[in-house]
């Protein structure tokens, strides 16, 4: 059988300074549970990426994206899933970020991100953003 394909976007939310992001806690039986995660979801029909992340942000940590850019986009494969993402670096919101739906929810240096904590796919946007 064919594996699920989905369509991902995703906010890196960063601090007026630029040197901190935040990131919430995927719950634990979700999909990659227990591992933190830059808030987004599933992009749905008749949606653009940025539309989705903007939706997904102000659902999941409460903050309406009042600028953002475009920073990346990847494929990754699951074992149980083909994952498309589009992240995108947001620069302006209004409101305070917190875990919405109950996740954990921190603002950490971005100096400071482990791979370890975060799924396999996104490595290479940590890896990216270090050098910002
Ligand atoms: N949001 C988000 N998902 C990620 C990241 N890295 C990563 O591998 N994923 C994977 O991307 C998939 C989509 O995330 P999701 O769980 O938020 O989507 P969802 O089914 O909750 O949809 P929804 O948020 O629209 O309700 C999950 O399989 C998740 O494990 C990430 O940094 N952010
Ligand atoms: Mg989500």
């Amino acid at each position: 059988m064919d594996k699920k394909q989905l369509w991902i976007s995703a906010g890196i939310i960063l601090n007026a300074q630029q040197n901190q992001v935040f990131i919430t806690q995927r719950a634990a039986k979700a999909h990659k549970g227990g591992f933190w995660e830059f808030a987004g979801g599933k992009v749905e029909r008749n949606e653009t990426a940025e539309q989705a992340v903007v939706r997904e942000l102000h659902e999941e940590v409460g903050i309406d994206v009042t600028g953002l850019e475009h920073f990346m986009s990847l494929s990754h494969d699951y074992p149980e899933k083909s994952l498309k993402f589009d992240f995108f670096l947001v620069t302006n919101f209004e409101g305070e970020a917190f875990g919405k739906e109950g996740q954990p929810g921190k603002w950490v240096d971005i100096a400071a991100l482990e791979h370890a904590d975060f799924p396999e796919a996104n490595a290479v946007v940590l890896d990216k953003l270090k050098l910002r």
